[in-house]
C-alpha cells in the first residue's frame, strides 16, 4: 500500500496546501507551474546533497535548475547572504515567471522566502523544510526575514510560498538534539492550540524525542494544522497569528544574547516557561497548567531555565520584539490550556517575579 502524502490546505488571498509525505520530489515541477523556466534552489552545506538531487531532478524534468549554496543555520540570516543571492539571481537571469526552492531548516527557508520576497518585489517560491522545526512552522505561513544586530528577524515580509513540502524522509539524517529542539514549537502548537499533541507527548516521551519514533507524521500533522488554521485566517499578523509567537518574545531575546549559538527551539521552550509563569502570576493561569509546561518540555530533554544575571539584557532585547507598541511590552499569555491571549505592558515587577521562576545562578 502506497504511503500517500497528507495535503494540508492553508486558505488566503493565495491558498496552498501544505504537502506531508515521503518520496515527494516528483511533486516538484507540478508545484512550481508551467510557467517557471528557471529555478534556483538555495540551501546550507549541511544539505548539498539534498539540493543536488532537486537540482537534477529540474534538470531532468527540463527546468533550468541551479543550486545556491549559503551559510549554515542562523549565519544565512543576514543581509549580506541575501545580497549573495540576489547577485547569483541577477546573473543567471531570473524572471519574474521563475522561481526559487529553498532546501534546509527554519533558518535557509526564512533565507530563501525573503530572496524569493524581495527580488524583482516578490517571485515564487516554494520551501522543502528538512527539520521537524522547518516543517511544522517556518516554512508555513509567509513569514520570511534575515537578523540584523540588533536582534531576532528585524527585517522581513510577508510572502506565502506556493507551496510546502515536507518529506518525513529528510528527518533521518537530521541530528537527534536538532530534532528535539525543533519539538519546542510542537509543544507551542499543543498549548496554544491543540491540547492532544502535549498527550500523545507525555504518554511516551521517548517515543515523542525520536525523529525515527511512531509519532513524527502524527506530530508534525497536527502542528501544521494549528499553523495553517492561524496564519489562513491572519496572515499579517493583525490579531490572531500573534498566538504563534507564544514564547518567543523572551526566546528570541536569549538567542540574541547567546549570540545564535542557542537552537530556536530551545530559546523558545525557555521561553514558553517564563510566559507560564507571567500568566500564573497575572492571575490569568491556574497552576497545573502552568506547571505541565516544564512536565512536558523536561520530558522531551528540552530546556527550562536560563542564566539569572541575564535579566537585565534580556529585558533589554526584548524591547524591539514586533509585538511591542511604542514603549510598551506585549506578551503571549495562556488563560487556559489552547486559550491564548496578550498581556499589555506588564508591570515590571511582575516581568521580574516571572523571570525569578526561570533564571538560575552559576
Ligand atoms: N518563518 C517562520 O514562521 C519561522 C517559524 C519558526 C522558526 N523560524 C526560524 O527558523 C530557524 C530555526 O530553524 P531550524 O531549527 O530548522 O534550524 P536551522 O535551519 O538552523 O537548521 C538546524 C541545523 O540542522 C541542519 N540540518 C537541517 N536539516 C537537516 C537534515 N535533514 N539533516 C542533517 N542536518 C540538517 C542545518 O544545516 C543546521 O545546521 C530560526 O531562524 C527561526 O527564527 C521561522
Ligand atoms: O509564524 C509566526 O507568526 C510565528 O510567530 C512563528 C514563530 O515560531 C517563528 O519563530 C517566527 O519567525 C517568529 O516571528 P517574529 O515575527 O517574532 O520574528
Ligand atoms: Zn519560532
Amino acid at each position: 500500500m502506497p504511503d500517500e502524502p497528507t495535503r494540508i490546505r492553508v486558505e488566503g488571498e493565495q491558498p496552498y496546501d501544505v504537502v506531508v509525505g515521503t518520496n515527494l520530489l516528483g511533486e516538484l515541477p507540478r508545484l512550481l507551474g508551467q510557467s517557471v523556466q528557471r529555478v534556483a534552489i538555495i540551501h546550507p552545506g549541511a544539505l548539498r546533497t539534498s539540493a543536488d538531487v532537486v537540482r537534477d531532478d529540474l534538470r531532468e524534468q527540463g527546468f533550468e535548475a541551479h543550486a545556491v549554496e549559503v551559510p549554515d543555520a542562523e549565519d544565512a540570516k543576514s543581509a549580506e547572504v541575501a545580497a549573495y543571492c540576489w547577485s547569483v539571481l541577477g546573473r543567471i537571469g531570473m524572471t519574474r515567471t521563475d522561481a526559487i526552492v529553498g532546501v534546509g531548516g527554519g533558518a535557509s527557508t526564512d533565507l530563501a522566502g525573503f530572496v524569493a520576497a524581495t527580488w524583482l518585489r516578490g517571485v515564487r517560491w516554494i520551501p522543502v523544510p528538512t527539520t521537524v522545526l522547518g516543517m511544522v512552522d517556518a516554512a508555513v505561513g509567509g513569514k520570511t526575514g534575515i537578523n540584523t544586530a540588533e536582534g531576532k528577524n528585524l527585517v522581513g515580509a510577508f510572502h506565502p510560498p506556493a507551496a510546502v513540502l515536507c518529506d518525513l524522509a529528510t528527518l533521518e539524517s537530521l541530528p537527534p538534539n536538532e530534532y528535539v529542539a525543533g519539538l519546542a514549537e510542537v509543544v507551542k502548537a499543543g498549548f496554544i492550540a491543540d491540547p492532544g499533541i502535549l498527550d500523545i507527548v507525555q504518554a511516551d516521551p521517548e517515543g515523542a524525542a525520536r525523529p525515527d519514533g511512531p509519532y513524527v507524521r502524527e506530530l508534525v500533522q497536527r502542528s501544521v494544522r494549528v499553523k495553517a488554521e492561524v496564519v489562513g485566517a491572519d496572515l499579517r499578523e493583525s490579531g490572531l497569528r500573534e498566538i504563534l509567537n507564544y514564547g518567543h518574545t523572551l526566546g528570541h531575546a536569549v538567542e540574541k544574547v547567546e549570540r545564535y549559538s542557542w537552537r530556536h527551539g530551545a530559546a523558545v521552550s525557555v521561553g514558553m516557561v517564563f510566559a507560564a509563569e507571567l500568566g500564573r502570576l497575572a492571575g490569568r493561569l491556574d497552576d497545573a497548567t502552568a506547571d505541565r509546561h516544564r512536565t512536558v518540555l523536561e520530558a522531551l530533554g528540552l530546556p527550562t531555565s536560563y542564566s539569572a544575571d541575564a535579566w537585565p539584557r534580556l529585558l533589554e532585547a526584548m524591547r524591539v520584539d514586533k509585538k511591542s507598541r511604542g514603549d510598551r511590552l506585549r506578551f503571549v499569555v495562556l488563560d487556559a490550556l489552547g486559550k491564548p491571549g496578550i498581556l499589555e505592558a506588564p508591570d515590571p515587577q511582575l516581568l521580574t517575579a516571572a523571570y525569578a521562576e526561570v533564571g538560575t545562578s552559576a
